[in-house]
């Protein structure tokens, strides 16, 4: 069975829409050599900016000097709310040093360090979107209390948050993060209540290496050809809940990211 996501975009969307009616957010995001999975999700930000009426602006630059010094114009610009920067950066790019030229309160994606160190307080007005995203999908479709959740990647983006998140008192999941090193992957995967994918590698869960009735999070975006496709073999859905691709994580994320910064411009500031 495949989840219902659209809906849960069009919940934060509701909200989103109410605060741009008092007030006209502005958004900026910013890619160096933007992978494939990163021209998807500026596609996607340009279209829902539109339709929720958030102003927004794109900038494809050539090196991570041109990004820091776009940084810090955007950080002290008082008519920019949200600052956005696509990840991976470059090969050797410092990522700390420009995740720190962010103003933590326009760094919509959680990345500069105050922010990160709001999430181990359990503060997750700045966590970044794609975690938040699969936070929401979770406690709207299941309990989390006590069930086994097993993460497959550990990026800053999706899989380490995301493990912070789950483990928050409230929440109290069993969590175990896997990666490149991780041994027998399919027998930690075969334990679990809820497996997330986020490993940018289409098709790479397969149905043998879920249990039945599992709940499964496919966060991956890979362009094969002119298609779009998860992490997660299409055929897991046949004994398990997921989310889909396209029309799952994505979207919820790309909707919270612009509630980010609708709540922003309101507020003065304040998530
Ligand atoms: N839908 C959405 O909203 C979003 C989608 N994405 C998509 O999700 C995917 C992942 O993105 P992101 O987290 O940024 O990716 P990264 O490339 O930063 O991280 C990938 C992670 O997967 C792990 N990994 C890779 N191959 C394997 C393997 N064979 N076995 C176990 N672990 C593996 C890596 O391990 P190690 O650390 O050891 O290298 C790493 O931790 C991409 O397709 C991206 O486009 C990303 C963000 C948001
Ligand atoms: N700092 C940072 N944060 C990210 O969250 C981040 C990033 N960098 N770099 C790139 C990846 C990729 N990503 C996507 C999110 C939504 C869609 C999305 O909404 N896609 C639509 C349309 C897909 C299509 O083109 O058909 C969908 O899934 O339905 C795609 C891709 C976020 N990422």
């Amino acid at each position: 069975m495949f989840i219902d996501c659209k809906s849960i975009a069009k919940s934060i969307d509701e909200e989103t829409i109410a605060l741009t009616r008092l007030t006209k957010p502005k958004l900026v995001s910013l890619a160096v050599n933007p992978d494939e999975g990163t021209i998807s999700y500026l596609k996607s930000q340009q279209k829902k900016a539109k339709s929720l009426n958030v102003e927004h602006e794109i900038f494809v630059l050539d090196n991570v000097e041109i990004l820091s010094e776009k940084l810090l114009e955007f950080s002290k610009d008082e008519t920019v709310h949200g600052i956005f920067v696509a990840h991976p950066l470059p090969k050797g790019a410092d990522e700390l040093q420009v995740a720190s030229l962010i103003d933590p309160e326009k760094d919509v994606e959680g990345r500069n360090p105050v922010n990160l160190g709001r999430l181990m307080y359990g503060e997750e007005g700045f966590a970044p979107c794609t975690a938040a995203a699969i936070v929401e999908i979770l406690t709207r479709t299941t309990q989390l209390m006590g069930k086994n959740v097993v993460i497959v990647g550990r990026s800053n983006t999706v899989g380490l948050p995301l493990s912070v998140m789950l483990l928050r008192r409230d929440r109290s999941a069993t969590v175990t993060v896997c990666h490149t090193k991780t041994q027998n992957l399919e027998e930690k995967t075969l334990q679990a209540d809820i497996v997330v994918v986020a490993v940018g590698h289409a098709g790479f869960l397969k149905p043998e290496m879920v249990r039945e009735n599992a709940l499964v999070i496919d966060v991956g975006i890979n362009v094969v050809g002119d298609r779009v496709v998860g992490d997660v073999d299409p055929e897991v859905e046949k004994k398990c809940s997921l989310t889909p691709v396209p029309g799952g994580v994505g979207v919820v994320t790309t909707a919270i990211l612009m509630n980010r910064v609708a709540r922003i411009a309101s507020r003065g500031g304040k998530v």
